[in-house]
């Protein structure tokens, strides 16, 4: 809202953004040495110490002082909410928190950038918050250090194939953003090889409103000098593919709906969770490849095997694929609101094991509407929210779930057999059954009455999960049996949470009061 009034009467940045902190950490640092500093020893194998010597795990980057995509410069290894986060944990019941470091330099494998600026001198970077200026990052330690050496050769291709980067005022130019995309799957190459040598995967975000347009020649132009100097055939392989988006609109929106594959591979692999995945451009992809693993891994391990799984806010189904071939899932439904997800979980459960023998759907729908019909006939729910948390309606249906089952259970009794597939009447059934893709030959899912009784919340955001841990506490039908912290961002305040519920009140819960706060979203 206040950024709309102060920019009034240009749209909101998008969501590439950059913070300016008012930064308790802004003290410069020794100049960057060319790479990275690498971890003190001992932290990668306890990332749970805290008293390092700062410069340790210090962010050294040139760029800190003008864009501040990150707000912090010292002790990478443990953002300061940590410490709020252990004793929040504690105040619930978990006095075992754990907290992985994970990689703290390079390990952005996904970016999206602006482009403004002029041919000569094309700026390609952050927004500030509040402001539409973008800053140059070139040098940036967050990120894959391929992506960095993508960005180089696009500023040279633009330059050269007098691309006109977009102006917000006018709404002219060409090129608005770019996406970059770093797979670090490459079986050619000894496992320890592999993120290095990771491949870009660019995305051209072009203000026309398809390939017909009269600057298509240029898109082709610059398409085809990055692939020449930086494709399978070039000296420095860094290119995976490149793709063009076609987007005119002002609003704040980075991609239009309208994509197109220009040069490379099309197919996009990545390995993570014990398994494949293809990740399409349009579809969303987790920026930190090596931390997302880590906690997989620990995830996987909360799912009992043969479990029924409901994945929501699934993506192209990640979580829920990884846990059906890990865990041997009776089934599992994804449930996603962006039908772009879908052809890369499309192409992932191609790519599944043939031992995987669940019945697998994906679903395109809000999870938030008739959230009870994604937990029916489940024993695990997922949830992975973006950055504001849950909507209302489903922290509704999650500490209602005893009043449901209550109700089956008497209408199950008062029948004398199972309502049969066919004779299903309950409406929220229908409609899961009518928007979903049975993908395989697998057999169809019907887990009758069950509600889940393990929910797996995944959170990219602290304070909104703080809100959701509490209201769900507060309905004493869960109780929070485990959480982990990892390091996904960083350089910034952010952490991403794995938290284990689990229904009923649980023995080791502090009764402290909770309060029935309800739940409210601006
Ligand atoms: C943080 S991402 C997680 C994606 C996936 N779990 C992964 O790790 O790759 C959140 C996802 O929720 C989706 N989403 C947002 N609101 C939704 C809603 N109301 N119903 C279903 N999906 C939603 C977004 O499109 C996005 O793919």
């Amino acid at each position: 809202m206040m950024r709309l009034s102060l920019l009034s009467p240009r749209p909101p940045v998008p969501i590439i953004t950059c913070h300016v902190s008012p930064g308790s950490l802004r003290t410069r640092l020794p100049p960057p040495s060319s790479s990275p500093p690498q971890p003190h020893p001992s932290l990668l194998q306890n990332p749970n110490q805290t008293a390092l010597p700062s410069l340790t795990c210090a962010l050294q980057c040139p760029h800190f002082q003008t864009c501040s995509g990150c707000t912090h410069e010292l002790n990478l290894h443990r953002p300061v909410i940590v410490e709020e986060a252990t004793e929040f944990f504690k105040t619930v019941g978990v006095s075992d928190f754990t907290f992985d470091s994970c990689r703290l330099w390079e390990w952005r494998c996904r970016a999206k950038l602006a482009v403004r600026g002029t041919v000569e001198s094309p700026l390609i970077g952050l927004y500030q918050e509040g402001t539409h200026n973008v800053v140059d990052i070139p040098d940036c330690k967050a990120h894959h250090p391929n992506i960095n050496a993508a960005v180089d050769l696009l500023r040279q291709g633009i330059t050269k194939m007098n691309v006109e980067p977009y102006d917000e005022d006018l709404g002219t130019g060409d090129l608005r953003y770019i996406q970059m995309a770093v797979t670090t799957y490459d079986t050619s190459l000894p496992a320890s090889e592999r993120y290095r040598n990771g491949k870009v995967q660019v995305a051209l975000v072009w203000n026309s409103r398809n390939e017909n347009s009269p600057s298509s020649n240029k898109l082709n132009a610059l398409a085809t000098f990055l692939w020449q100097k930086g494709g399978l055939k070039s000296n420095a392989h860094l290119i995976h593919s490149v793709w063009a988006n076609f987007q005119t609109s002002t609003n704040n929106i980075i991609f239009g709906n309208r994509w197109r594959h220009l040069l490379g591979e099309r197919d996009f692999w990545e390995r993570v969770g014990g398994i494949d995945i293809s990740l399409a451009p349009s579809s969303f992809g987790q920026a930190n490849t090596r931390a997302f693993d880590v906690m997989l891994r620990k995830l996987q391990k909360y799912v009992p095997f043969g479990a029924s799984v409901a994945d929501l806010y699934a993506g192209a189904g990640v979580i829920g694929l990884s846990l059906a071939a890990t865990r041997k899932c009776r089934s599992v439904k994804c449930i996603e609101i962006n039908k772009e997800s879908k052809l890369s979980f499309e192409k992932t459960i191609d790519r599944l094991s043939n031992s995987v023998d669940s019945s697998i759907s994906w679903h395109h729908a809000d999870a938030s509407k008739e959230p009870l019909s994604w937990m029916v006939g489940s024993d695990v729910i997922v949830v992975d929210p973006p950055r504001k948390g849950l909507e209302m309606s489903l922290v509704d249906a999650l500490q209602n779930i005893p009043k449901v089952e209550h109700k089956a259970k008497s209408s199950f009794e008062s029948s004398s057999t199972h309502t049969k597939i066919r004779d299903e009447k309950r409406p929220w059934v229908l409609r899961a059954r009518e928007a979903s893709v049975q993908i395989g030959s697998k057999t169809t899912s019907d887990d009758g009455q069950a509600l889940p009784e393990t929910l797996i919340y995944i959170s990219c955001g602290w304070e909104s999960f703080k809100e959701d841990c509490k209201s769900l506490l507060a309905s004493k039908v869960w109780h929070l049996e485990k959480a982990h912290g990892y390091n996904f961002f960083p350089g910034t305040q952010s952490i991403e949470v794995l938290a284990v519920f689990k229904r009923g009140q649980g023995g080791g819960l502090k009764k402290k009061k909770l309060g029935k706060k309800k739940k409210k979203r601006l």
